[in-house]
């Protein structure tokens, strides 16, 4: 049976065979105007891409998703597998290329594509051979989609978010990194699992860089609304700094725990992913720590610097960021996180 360039099957003498099995309904109104057609590119196939873009597919976040990579080979046979699930899922049009006119329309675009840490690498030192691949990817992106909002992932990832409204000349609003949006992810797993509460139940944020130097907010935390260090206090229950900083110090270590035993992350940041993505697609106005541009906020005042802050999301990209107490240390820190970044920018030349 041969198929058509328009996917529909032509049988034996060239019979539309989607003819034969549908009695169309004539004079039918058009489809509403107001509804939207909802579209996603993932650049990159790679272990986070397919993550990211098979949770969307199973949460119905897109009308259709194009998925964008370097190794053509690798691409059609992912693609191919994601359509061979159709049955299973919400009807999403799945398309791919190694040509970005697929992504033409978008209404996000996640970029993915990259090297990746090996056992015991800081992402800090994938810089360099990300941004030159990111010269080949954010121009087309920006070029097919000039109204898209651009998510970005690979790592490094706030110093790529920057290069990415660099390259893209975006306004900030539409360049976004998925930043400590995953670290608060692991930070509160391991405070429900510490306390043996529901984690959806435990408000957190760690900010600053999605890396070493990032920074737990222990000050501002609560539980089922309880705000928990101040409870404490105020019952006199002691705590040891030494839990909190070691409860930290998983959340940094997290990722290189999983990258020695299973070589890569990718659940995790499938959901972090798709959690960002229906808040800007369906306008949540939800509250994120993501990577915003973050110079005039928090007293961070040294240059063009992109790290993670709890900012509100919706469908126009970033729509503000939360002014949250700080303690004097918690606002050093992030100033600290800052420069570090800030030193790594310096080098590039941008
Ligand atoms: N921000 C975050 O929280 C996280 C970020 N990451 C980062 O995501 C990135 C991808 O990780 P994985 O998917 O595990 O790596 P991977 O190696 O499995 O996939 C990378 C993909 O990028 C493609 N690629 C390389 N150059 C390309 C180009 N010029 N154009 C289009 N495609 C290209 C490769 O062909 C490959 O399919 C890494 O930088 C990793 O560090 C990973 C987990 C969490
Ligand atoms: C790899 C990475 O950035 C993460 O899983 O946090």
């Amino acid at each position: 049976m041969q198929k058509s360039s328009s996917s529909s099957y032509l049988g034996p003498g060239g019979l539309d065979l989607t003819q034969t099995f549908f009695k169309p309904i004539l004079n039918t109104a058009p489809p509403s105007p107001t509804k939207r057609h909802t579209k996603i590119s993932v650049i990159g196939v790679g272990n986070v891409g397919m993550a990211i873009a098979q949770t969307i597919l199973t949460q119905d976040l897109a009308d259709e998703i194009a998925l964008v990579d370097a190794k053509a080979d690798k691409l059609r046979g992912e693609m191919l597998d994601l359509q061979h699930a159709a049955a299973f899922l919400p009807r999403t049009k799945i398309i791919a290329s190694v040509d970005y006119s697929v992504t033409v329309g978008s209404d996000l675009c996640i970029i993915t594509a990259g090297a990746r840490q090996l056992p015991g690498e800081s992402r800090l030192n994938l810089l360099q051979r990300n941004v030159a691949l990111f010269t080949s990817i954010v121009p087309p992106l920006a070029k097919y989609s000039p109204d898209t909002i651009l998510m970005i992932v690979s790592n490094p990832v706030d110093i790529l978010t920057y290069v990415a409204w660099k390259l893209s000349r975006f306004p900030s609003n539409r360049v976004i990194g998925s930043g400590t949006n995953l670290d608060s992810s692991r930070f509160r797993f391991l405070i429900a699992d510490h306390l043996d509460v529901n984690a959806q139940d435990v408000q957190a944020y760690i900010v600053g860089e999605h890396g070493d130097s990032s920074v737990a907010l222990w000050s501002s935390i609560s539980v089922g609304g309880v705000p928990v260090l101040s409870f404490l206090e105020k019952q006199q229950i002691s705590y040891e700094k030494e839990t909190l900083e070691n409860i930290h110090k998983d959340v940094v270590n997290g990722a290189y725990e999983v990258i020695s035993l299973k070589g890569y992350t990718s659940w995790a940041i499938g959901y972090s992913v798709a959690n960002l993505a229906r808040s800007i697609l369906r306008d949540q106005r939800k509250i994120h720590p993501v990577s915003v541009l973050a110079k005039g906020f928090y007293g961070i005042d040294g240059g063009d610097v992109f790290f993670s802050l709890p900012a509100q999301l919706g469908r126009s990209g970033i729509l503000g960021v939360t002014n949250i107490h700080l303690t004097d240390e918690e606002a050093q820190r992030l100033k600290d996180s800052a420069k570090t970044l800030i030193e790594m920018q310096s080098q590039l030349g941008l």
